[in-house]
């Protein structure tokens, strides 16, 4: 359970109960030139629950990103609902929109990419903190770092002094210092060492665990969706060609796009029985 709340925010949603829902979610892009329209997301709908995990998979250029950042608020729209702690997010103005924002909060793929190389891990925060006071008293720097499992020694360092990993776990420290109800993590271990990644995905897990944030997780690794994900959306051209529960979804596919994506995994474990 998220607990303490700051002055303002919605009420901590009780497990379960509803962080994102999404109803027909529609994103085009007009080409400049041709004027061609073109569908990246077309009628997805989709619910994810405070402590609850949802990934969405697709091989690239399936429209996850675009997806994610959508229903999400963070990136445009061209039709749909989407109500984001009990709040449609139409019917809010600016300054309310503004005060939701920080409820969520995304790790991308590229941590050093995701950090600004002229600062220190403890200026990096002290600004998040200016930003947001009432919302980051809750912890210290160096308990931060602990929560992430790194050493406070690090909080001086800037971001080419840090490993992938442990920028990444920086880039979730930051996430994590918002307490925000929802996570959206884009590929947040294709950037990483192979010796790193188990333990990043242990991390998102436990954080989910223990402030009861939902997590929306992104990628094509369906490794990676099975071991972090109770449920999955699988997407094909923007479209959703399947959804459930991961271990139904895994273990039963529907869908031949489905089935394909678990034929192509690797040495798969999970290849499908046709
Ligand atoms: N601003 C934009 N203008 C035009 N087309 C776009 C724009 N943003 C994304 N697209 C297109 O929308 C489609 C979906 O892109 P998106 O990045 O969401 O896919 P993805 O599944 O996340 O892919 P990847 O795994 O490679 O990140 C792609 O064909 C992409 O080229």
């Amino acid at each position: 359970m998220v607990t303490g709340t700051a002055a303002g925010r919605p009420p901590s949603p009780a497990p379960g109960d509803p962080v994102l829902v999404v109803d027909d979610l529609v994103v085009e892009h007009r080409n400049r030139t041709s004027g061609e329209i073109f569908t990246a997301v077309d009628r997805v709908s989709l619910r994810i629950g405070a402590g609850q995990s949802l990934a969405v998979v697709g091989e690239s250029g399936s429209g996850k990103t675009t997806l994610a950042m959508a229903a999400t608020g963070l990136g445009p729209r061209t039709g749909g609902r989407i109500e984001l702690l009990g709040r449609d997010l139409d019917a809010l103005g600016r300054s309310e929109l503004r005060a939701l924002r920080p409820e969520v909060q995304v790790v991308f793929q590229d941590p050093h990419g995701s950090l600004d190389p002229r600062q220190s891990v403890r200026s990096g925060f002290a600004e998040l903190r200016k930003l947001q006071p009432e919302r980051t008293t809750w912890i210290t720097d160096e308990a931060l770092l602990e929560r992430v499992r790194l050493s406070p020694a690090l909080l001086d360092r800037y971001p080419h002094q840090l490993s992938g990993g442990q920028a990444q776990r920086v880039c979730i420290a930051r996430a994590l210092l918002m307490r925000p109800r929802l996570i959206v993590a884009d590929e947040p271990t294709s950037g990483l060492d192979v010796s790193v990644q188990a333990d990043v995905l242990r991390l998102l897990q436990e954080i989910r665990e223990t402030t009861g944030a939902a997590l929306l997780m992104i990628s094509h690794d369906l490794a990676v969706v099975r071991s972090v994900c109770e449920a999955v959306i699988v997407m094909f051209r923007g479209q959703v060609v399947e959804a459930g529960a991961c271990e139904q979804v895994f273990r039963a596919p529907t869908a031949d796009y489905t089935r394909e994506l678990l034929d192509a995994m690797p040495g798969s474990r999970w290849r499908s029985r046709r």
